[in-house]
């Protein structure tokens, strides 16, 4: 008999996902994937393209069975019967409508599909979405920006516990990243709704969610808060000159490790080098050959969601 972990407040965890696998075939979409989200937690999932992020939701939604380990979701297992489960799980695929009918019309749709007999859920959620001065609009006339709310909208009409939002800020304009960041933040904040935000966008994602999981090639690679991830963000000296290849064979009889950046500058990553710069500089003048540049620069988020897929793939190979 197995038991369902709790946090640190008492409370159940969530979502659980134990040793959970997925293949189609011979091909391993998931590998032995394990997370536990708390209650009220906002997190991201994080992976480039076919890094197993819609396998593992369709697997959380049993859309998808997995091919072994557990899924656990407020306390109860995750099975194709469990349709109690559904009253309190919302989900954003794509935002799917009826083009030629209103905004107010398709959520009508969405609230007589989900069963749900209060109609004051359609106001309610035309307001947290801020869609009132589009409700009498055609879903087909709406900006990209707008369907999503829209499809958000339907995936709250009920109320529910949990959000699984499945790249929900593409096409989104960064005022209105902003507006549904607040509204997540206010949903998981004041009313302990959890949400599980998969995109590709890390620098998006991060302004969005508490915590990051990164996915790659079906494995979890780093599970952490955005404020440890913004600590370890590696920081570089970047550096020029006229005469690159005397510069390089300078740093080298100097002990200085370096590598070349995309434009041909060179970065050194070393502590030595980004907390005394000015000996770099020193050197250099004294040498002959003054820097034209040489600033300290901190990578930013896609850079370093790149640099751990880097990393990764050194690892696997
Ligand atoms: N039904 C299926 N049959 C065979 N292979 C599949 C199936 N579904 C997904 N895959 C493969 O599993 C891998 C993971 O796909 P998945 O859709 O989970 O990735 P993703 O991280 O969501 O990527 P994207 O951002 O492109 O949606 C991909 O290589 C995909 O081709």
């Amino acid at each position: 008999m197995r038991t369902i972990r709790r946090d640190t407040m008492g409370n159940t965890n969530v979502i659980q996902l134990e040793n959970v696998s997925k293949s189609f075939g011979d091909y391993q979409a998931v590998h032995n994937l394990s997370l536990e989200v708390n209650r009220g937690e906002v997190i991201g999932f994080l992976g480039l393209n076919g890094a197993g992020k819609t396998t593992t939701i369709k697997m959380l939604l049993s859309l998808l069975r997995p091919s072994s380990g557990s899924i656990y979701m407020l306390g109860s297992k995750v099975d194709a019967g469990n349709y109690k489960l559904w009253e309190k799980v919302g989900y954003l695929e794509e935002a799917i409508f009826y083009p030629e009918l209103t905004v107010t019309e398709n959520l009508d749709i969405a609230r007589r599909m989900h069963l749900i007999s209060d109609r004051n859920s359609i106001a309610r959620v035309i307001e947290q979405l801020d869609l009132g001065a589009h409700q009498d609009k055609k879903a087909r006339t709406l900006s990209l920006g707008n369907k999503q709310r829209l499809g958000l909208a339907k995936a709250m009409l009920h109320n529910p516990e949990v959000l699984i939002l499945d790249e929900p800020i593409n096409g989104l304009d960064p005022a209105s990243v902003v507006e549904i960041r607040e509204l997540l933040l206010d949903l998981s904040r004041n009313r302990g709704v959890t949400i599980l935000i998969s995109s590709h966008l890390l620098e998006e994602l991060s302004k969005l969610v508490d915590r990051i999981s990164i996915m790659h090639k079906g494995q979890l690679i780093q599970d952490m808060k955005v404020s440890q991830m913004e600590q370890a963000l590696q920081k570089s000296v970047i550096l020029d000159g006229r005469n690159r290849v005397a510069l390089m064979r300078i740093l080298k009889e100097h002990g200085y490790s370096y590598e070349e950046a995309a434009d041909g500058r060179l970065a050194l990553a070393e502590g030595r080098a980004i907390s005394q710069p000015e000996k770099i500089a020193e050197i250099l003048v004294r040498m002959g050959q003054p820097p034209t540049h040489l600033s300290v620069v901190t990578e930013d988020l896609e850079g370093y969601f790149l640099r751990m897929i880097r990393t990764e793939g050194r690892k696997q190979a």
